[in-house]
C-alpha cells in the first residue's frame, strides 16, 4: 500500500481542510496528515509521497509555522523523493502574490533534490468552491 505524508502549516484552518480532502480521495493508501508544528523526519522517510501544504500570508510570505520548516527542508531528507505541493490563498486580494508559498515550497524542494509532481494545487478563497479541483489533485497522485 503506497504511503503518502500531508504536512500543512494553516492559521485559519482552510490548509488543513484541503489537507483532509486530499486524504479523503487518495483510497487505498496509508495516508497521515500532520500539523507541520508536529513533523517529524521519520513521516518523510517512511513515505513513498510527501505533500506539503501551505497557505500565504502579510504579502506572498509562507504561512508562520511552515516558514520554520521551510528554512530547515534540507535535501539529506528529501533528494530523490517524490514531493506535491498545495496551499490557499486569495487571487482577488493579491494577485500578484497569490499562493506564492506554493511556489516558494516548490521552489526549494526542488533545490533539495526533491522529484516535485506537477505545479502544485492552489485554492483561491472559499474552499467549498474548489473541492471538486482538490479531488482531481489528489487522485492524480495515487
Ligand atoms: C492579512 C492577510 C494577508 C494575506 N496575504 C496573502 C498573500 O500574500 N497571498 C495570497 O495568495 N493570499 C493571502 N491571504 C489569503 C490567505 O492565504 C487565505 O485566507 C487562506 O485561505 C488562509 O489559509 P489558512 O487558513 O490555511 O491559513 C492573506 C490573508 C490575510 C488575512
Amino acid at each position: 500500500m503506497k504511503k503518502i505524508s500531508i504536512i500543512f502549516g494553516s492559521t485559519t484552518g482552510n490548509t488543513e481542510r484541503v489537507a483532509e480532502i486530499i486524504k479523503d480521495n487518495m483510497a487505498e493508501c496509508e495516508v497521515t496528515v500532520t500539523d507541520v508544528c508536529n513533523a517529524k523526519d521519520e513521516m518523510i522517510k517512511s513515505a513513498d509521497t510527501v505533500l506539503f501544504g501551505a497557505s500565504t500570508w502579510g504579502y506572498g510570505e509562507i504561512q508562520d509555522d511552515f516558514l520554520e520548516y521551510y528554512n530547515s527542508m534540507k535535501s539529506e531528507l528529501l533528494s530523490a523523493k517524490d514531493v506535491a505541493v498545495f496551499g490557499c490563498g486569495d487571487s482577488v486580494g493579491f494577485s500578484d502574490v497569490y499562493c506564492r508559498a506554493v511556489d516558494l515550497i516548490i521552489e526549494k524542494a526542488s533545490e533539495c533534490g526533491a522529484n516535485v509532481i506537477g505545479e502544485g494545487l492552489k485554492v483561491d478563497g472559499d474552499v467549498d468552491d474548489n473541492v471538486s479541483k482538490i479531488e482531481a489533485f489528489a487522485k492524480e497522485l495515487v
